[in-house]
């Protein structure tokens, strides 16, 4: 069986006992050009939250995102990962965070000459697990995404859909509590969209904290989760979709 935590509270092994798991407290970010990415957002996401970010192109998404995952910094304002501040941790300390966020890219960012379970397996080399550790983990990762058979294939052997649903066994194989994905149906047809989202649905049954930007509306509206929406930077909660 895919072994992610079962319910949100067993996620949390960092003994933090609130119920965020990420607070934005007042963040604006500006580019070093001068390009305002974010203006001024409040947003807490609560453990075991479905969280859909819409806006359109180049409203601030992928910009919050970012700055959820450590990318950017904020010019204003504050980033807390479950009580953590992101701007205060270095070292092994930021890097444990990090490693408690899984994030998917619309680009898939898959590593070419590496077959499918070597992409899902690179980052437990990179946390030092072991082969037994390793084979333990990815096999049922790749089940729970339908790519078992397609554990020998390269990426470019796969279909945008196959190479997507890669990606977020490659993210979520280290069970992280919370998993970003920025744009995941982006590159898709509406098949492949709908299916990465029944992933994304499934992961958060299992008790992962899911936050996706898809600038697809009606896609989100088919799905029925809390929507925040973000137009130049400024972000509003919309009623929840039921
Ligand atoms: N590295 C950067 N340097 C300068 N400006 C940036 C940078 N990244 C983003 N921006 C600017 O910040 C604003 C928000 O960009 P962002 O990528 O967050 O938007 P988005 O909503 O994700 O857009 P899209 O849906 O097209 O991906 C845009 O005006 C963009 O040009």
């Amino acid at each position: 069986m895919f072994d992610l935590p079962s319910t949100p509270s067993e996620a949390d092994s960092t003994g933090f006992t609130g119920e965020a798991i990420a607070c934005l407290h007042n963040v604006s970010k500006i580019y070093p050009n001068g390009c305002r990415g974010l203006h001024s957002v409040n947003l807490q996401i609560r453990k075991g939250d479905f969280l859909f970010i819409t806006g359109p192109s180049g409203a601030g998404k992928s910009t919050l995102l970012k700055l959820l995952y450590g990318a950017e910094m904020p010019t204003e304002g504050q980033v807390e990962i479950e009580g953590n501040l992101f701007h205060r941790l270095r070292g092994r300390a930021l890097a444990h965070l990090r490693r408690r966020i899984g994030v998917v890219f619309q680009d898939y960012q898959l590593i070419p000459t590496k077959t499918v379970e070597e992409n899902v397996a690179v980052v437990l080399h990179a946390q030092g697990a072991c082969r037994t550790e390793i084979q333990r983990r990815v096999g049922p990762t790749l089940r729970m995404v339908g790519l078992a058979p397609k554990a020998k294939c390269f990426p470019d052997q796969l279909s945008g859909g196959e190479q997507q649903r890669v990606s977020i066994a490659r993210a979520v194989v280290h069970t992280p509590p919370l998993l970003l994905a920025d744009e995941p149906t982006g590159n898709l047809d509406a098949h492949n969209a709908w299916s990465v989202l029944q992933i994304l649905k499934r992961l958060h049954d299992l008790g992962v904290t899911v936050i996706v930007t898809c600038h697809n509306e009606q896609l989100v509206e088919a799905f029925a989760r809390r929507v925040v929406r973000i137009e130049a930077g400024i972000l509003r909660e919309l009623p929840v979709l039921t």
